[in-house]
């Protein structure tokens, strides 16, 4: 509730209009039924034509007024409640933008789209109703039931009955329905995570003939989903007929109660009609005004799931807004780094400098820390202790913003996104100029397959880059990094999916713009990486050798090893 009173805020005036018109709106409707009684027993009993005829044209106005009031508060409701939840979306949206893979091993890729969409939904529905319901409905039911007391004191003690057994009712349901709706959006999170599993890996999937298997692990999370939203429907769904039961019991009663008071004469007929219109309204407002407390436990639900969102602490902070100076002899030092995950030590006893102009290889067995340790340069993660310094400041005093824009990462898993292939690699760099644009593809030996594509840098990139081969995409990603025109390059196995020509002939023309570059490689071909000024050989999480590769053939077996086991392969007989 917490949330939603603070977005709501934001949206101070138009929530007061909304409040004026629902109270016009209830005062207007509470008159009508008075109009009628008087009209039933003034009007129509004492023959009184004119009476009638005023009597009706007040009705006719009392509802242009209501109905004006209820467009207003229309209105209203649907401003505050879309707004609402396009600033909790947006809201979102920035928060996600900074979460690190901490935040998302917390709370999972499909959790944080279901919050975004189906919880942010959910308040908007809760809020949509206690915008039409929360001041139209307690005015209208006090003002029910005032005015039936007015109407007839012998009467109103028969609903009055009534009313505990209602909020008994609400009560339950309340308490029901909110432990079923939080296993209800927890259903929803692995609804989405499966079929994001199941669509984005459908090619493995099928090649491994899994289909059945993934069938049954989809149909039961969906049966215990639907199980869940059926119990929901069913009690929601029931408490409206047991409802109008109990209002339709109190109507027989009046009816039974208001006969012998008419015989009595101590009753009139508009009255009693009067009063079954207020007992009418009465119940109505009760039940709307109940469904607010019947729709809260969801929104609830939805409102702290949202809210974990926002108090999640970010791990990587922008700790200072200084920004970096140019200067001559830049470098990069890796200072007595440790990074631990999960309560594991991925990475341990780090140290090294990578000068302007240099090239840092990173070679070693697989899950031996190399992207880790290179992942640490962008900050998408932080050492758990030590410091990584660039001109002799630590990293993280400078800020954030000012530091990534002077890397060029290449990701170990190519990613690109829907839209052109020229938009792609603007994504680089948003102003980049259209010679760079093409000495970019050049230098990623993109051109060759650019060119023969229909409309070339304006031909379309499907979703996932499904239209590119594996070497295409990674081809545009190192584009993508180049037209940045970065200080330092980080390329993690982004030439894996080359074959060997394409490697050589993109790391030579590489050469050609990263002399004046700190530049890193990881890579498991030896090819790659044996022209490198250094080169760091890791294993579990440490560097145990660096140097050239003539020097590492000498003193590290691991790095031995590594070459022997590709000497023949048809990249060292190409470099030869
Ligand atoms: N997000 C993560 N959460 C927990 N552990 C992780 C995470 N990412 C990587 N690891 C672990 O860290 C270790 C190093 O992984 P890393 O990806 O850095 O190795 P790598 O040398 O780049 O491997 P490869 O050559 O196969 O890409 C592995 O044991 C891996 O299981």
């Amino acid at each position: 509730m917490k949330l939603i009173i603070k977005y709501l805020k934001r949206y101070k005036l138009l929530f007061i209009l909304n409040a004026v018109s629902a109270l016009g709106f209830a005062l207007v409707e509470l008159g009508i039924p008075t109009i009628v009684a008087d009209i039933i027993d003034y009007g129509i009993s004492g023959n009184n034509r004119t009476y009638i005829i005023n009597g009706g044209l007040k009705i006719l106005f009392v509802s242009v007024v209501g109905v004006m009031g209820t467009i207003i508060m229309g209105y209203c409701c649907a401003k505050i409640s879309t707004g609402i939840t396009h600033d909790i979306r947006l809201d979102l949206y920035k928060k996600i933008q900074k979460f690190s893979h901490n935040e998302f091993s917390e709370f999972k890729i499909a959790g944080l789209i279901t919050r975004t969409n189906n919880d942010a939904f959910q308040i908007q529905l809760f809020v949509n109703t206690i915008l039409r319901m929360a001041v139209l409905t307690p005015v209208m039911l006090i003002g029910s039931l005032i005015l039936t007391y007015r109407s007839s004191s012998d009467l109103f003690w028969v609903i009055f009955a009534t009313i505990p057994f209602i909020i008994l009712g609400v009560i339950i349901v309340a308490k029901v329905t909110g432990p079923i709706s939080e296993k209800q959006q927890r259903g929803l999170d692995d609804i989405n995570r499966i079929s994001r599993e199941n669509l984005t890996g459908l090619r493995v999937i099928r090649s491994f003939n899994r289909q059945k298997s993934e069938e049954i692990r989809f149909s039961k999370t969906n049966e215990e989903f639907a199980h869940n939203s059926k119990l929901m429907f069913k009690i929601m769904q029931s408490t409206q007929p047991i409802f109008f039961l109990l209002m339709n019991i109190a109507v027989c009663r009046i009816y039974y109660v208001g006969a012998i008071l008419i015989s009595d004469g101590s009753l009139e007929i508009g009255k009693l009609v009067a009063f079954l219109d207020y007992l009418f309204h009465a119940m109505i407002s009760m039940m709307l005004f109940c469904m607010i407390f019947m729709m809260y436990p969801r929104a609830n639900v939805s409102a702290k799931r949202i809210q974990e969102v926002f108090d999640s602490d970010i791990s990587i902070k922008n700790l200072s807004t200084e920004k970096l100076e140019d200067e001559e002899n830049s470098f990069i030092e890796f200072r007595n780094v440790k990074y631990i995950k999960d309560g594991k030590t991925i990475l341990n006893n780090i140290n090294f400098t990578a000068k302007k102009g240099e090239t840092i290889a990173i070679v070693g067995a697989t899950g031996s820390g190399k992207s880790s340790l290179v992942r640490l340069i962008p900050r998408l993660s932080d050492p758990s202790e030590g410091e990584i310094r660039f001109n002799d400041k630590n990293i993280k005093y400078i800020d954030i913003n000012n530091w990534r824009n002077k890397i060029g990462f290449v990701a170990q898993k190519a990613f690109l996104f829907k839209g052109s292939i020229r938009d792609n690699i603007c994504f680089g760099n948003a102003n980049a100029a259209e010679k760079d644009i093409i000495e970019a593809a050049e230098i990623a030996q993109a051109m060759d397959f650019i060119s023969t594509r229909k409309s070339g840098f304006n031909d379309e990139i499907e979703e996932n880059a499904a239209n590119l081969s594996g070497g295409q995409k990674q081809r545009l990603s190192i584009a993508r990094a180049i037209v940045r025109k970065p200080d330092i390059y980080i390329f993690d196995d982004a030439f894996s999916a080359l074959d060997f020509k394409t490697d050589a002939k993109v790391r030579a023309a590489l050469k050609s713009i990263t002399g004046n570059a700190i530049t890193f490689i990881v890579a498991q071909r030896i090819s790659t990486i044996k022209d490198a000024d250094k080169i760091l050989v890791m294993n579990h999480g440490e560097i145990i050798s660096s140097g050239k590769h003539n020097e590492l053939l000498d003193n590290c077996k691991i790095y031995k090893d590594i070459v022997d086991s590709q000497i023949g392969l048809e990249e060292m007989l190409y470099e030869e």
